[in-house]
């Protein structure tokens, strides 16, 4: 099955990208030159290299493009997929721009991208692939802990990251700060934990922050909880399988549709996001899954009645073609720009809420500050705030043990708190409550304008005002 392709006539992802920006700085009071300044990418490098590959020279095409450097170093994943193009990379190297100010992460826009499908090669192919990918981006300093940290996108992760730290250490071998030239690494090579699902379990905390706000949960004609909701997921990869595994597990929603590359699976009463992960992971699709309908074409599952859709693979996927049919009064866009800036305006008008990508998926690049510094600081997170919380949490529990040895106070501490409670300072802990505090703020933000201005009216316009001005603040700073 292909995905939904947008129309001919519809903008590129990066134009699409350029008119949701031209739409909210078009109510901003910048001077012209620096609005300009902050929508154009700054530079894309191309890059064709050859591997040798089963005894011939194989050609590959890689992008990193860096759209702002008002911060550095600059941010942004890398993808590995035959669609990757200049355009592509362009529009995603601009969402991070916007993504980073949005939940101030103190970075620039970056993304690369790699033109291959992965699924064609093994384990030891793709490891060649990728470090001269990596030497080809490191020595024009494309790769380097303090002007551009890379992370994991679409068709890689940790493994290809833990190749690339390795290749950057390989070629700078007296760089104490090596680690810190990519995030999303395993924990053994300088990882976080808490990093591989970080995306999804923003998705879900953005989800959870905008339920708390029961006016805006009417605005998407919902009830203010996540309890018993019908939730549409599209790509069971790294960021909707998380997202939709946190969200029927801890949240109570039921997931009663997943769309993947070969189809689409129903279940009205919920499907296992873990169950139909394992099966992928062995058949390499839903095809055949037996405990859910199946459905060919499951794109047309985009069009199916439930109360929150979340895209989580491709760009474009709502489009001119499929917009007046989305019955979902609530969109988040788990992946990038899944929704062309055409399908955006049939949605507002028909008033579905749409929270927008640069929020909903900034689980990943929030976690990723974290790695960063983490790797940056040459200490185990959670190591030196963990010996101040313990004494502190220490008097507490000692005074709760006290009253509890009390028999006048009738109650008893119950059997493990000591333990649990104490062990609340460590990395995963401190990783969570980083991410829920970042995500409530961020939407705080955003939701401060959406409210507040009468000249705006949705969540995307009000997330991009508030990251533009970021931007343009840093930018005045600077002196430009
Ligand atoms: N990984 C991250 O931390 C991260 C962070 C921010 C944003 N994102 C964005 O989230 C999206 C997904 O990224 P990911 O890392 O989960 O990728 P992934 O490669 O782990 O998963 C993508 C999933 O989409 C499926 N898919 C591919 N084509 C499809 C189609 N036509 N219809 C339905 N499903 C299809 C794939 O089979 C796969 O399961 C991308 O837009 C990416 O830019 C990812």
């Amino acid at each position: 099955m292909a995905a939904v392709k947008p129309i001919s006539n519809e903008p590129s992802f990066r134009k699409s990208v350029d008119l949701m920006f031209d739409r909210a700085v078009g109510l901003m009071d910048l001077p012209p030159g620096l609005k300009e300044k902050i929508r154009v990418c700054n530079a894309t490098y191309t890059v064709r290299f050859g591997v040798r590959l089963r005894g011939e020279i194989r050609t590959f095409t890689g992008y990193r493009s860096v759209h702002s450097e008002h911060m550095e170093p600059v941010k942004g994943g890398i993808r590995y997929s035959m669609a990757v193009n200049q355009d592509e990379v362009e529009a995603l190297a601009a969402l991070m721009t916007y993504k980073c100010a949005l939940v101030e992460a103190p970075f620039g826009g970056s993304k690369g991208g790699l033109c291959i499908d992965p699924r064609e090669w093994d384990e030891h192919e793709m490891e060649r692939i990728t470090r001269r990918f990596a030497y080809e981006l490191i020595k024009r300093d494309m790769i380097n802990p303090a002007q551009n940290v890379p992370a994991p996108d679409m068709g890689t992760g940790e493994r290809e990251m833990a190749w690339i730290a390795d290749q950057y250490a390989r070629m700078n071998t007296t760089d104490i700060n090596a680690r810190a030239c990519v995030t999303g690494k395993p924990l053994h090579a300088g990882g976080i934990a808490g990093r591989v699902e970080a995306t999804g379990r923003g998705v879900q905390y953005a989800l959870r922050e905008f339920f708390r706000h029961p006016e805006d949960a009417k605005a998407a004609g919902l009830s203010p909880t996540l309890e018993g909701k019908r939730v549409i997921v599209q790509g069971l990869g790294n960021v909707g399988y998380h997202a939709a595994r946190f969200l029927s597990e801890e949240d109570g929603a039921k997931i009663t549709a997943v769309i993947e590359h070969d189809g689409g699976l129903v279940d009205p009463d919920g499907l296992d996001p873990e169950d139909i992960r394992q099966w992928i992971a062995v058949h390499g699709g839903v095809t055949g899954y037996p405990g859910a309908q199946y459905v060919e074409r499951g794109e047309v599952l985009l069009e199916a009645e439930c109360d929150i859709l979340i895209p989580a693979a491709l760009e474009g996927v709502i489009n001119l073609s499929n917009a007046r049919r989305i019955r979902a009064p609530l969109i988040i866009e788990a992946a990038n720009g899944p929704i062309t800036s055409g399908a955006d305006e049939i949605l507002r008008e028909a008033g579905t809420v749409i929270v927008p990508d640069m929020y909903a998926n900034a689980g990943g690049v929030t976690v990723s500050y974290f790695e960063w510094v983490k790797n940056l600081s040459h200490i185990r997170f959670g190591r030196m705030q963990r010996r101040q919380e313990e004494s502190r949490h220490q008097l507490i529990v000692d005074e709760l043990e006290r009253l509890s040895a009390d028999q006048g106070t009738g109650w008893k501490l119950s059997p493990g708190f000591k333990e649990k409670y104490l062990r609340g300072a460590g990395e995963l802990e401190l990783v969570r409550s980083g991410l829920d505090d970042t995500m409530r703020e961020a939407y705080q933000s955003m939701r401060e304008v959406w409210h507040g201005r009468e000249d705006v009216s949705d969540l995307r316009v009000a997330a991009y005002l508030v990251a533009i001005e970021r931007v343009a603040q840093s930018y005045k700073a600077k002196g430009l």
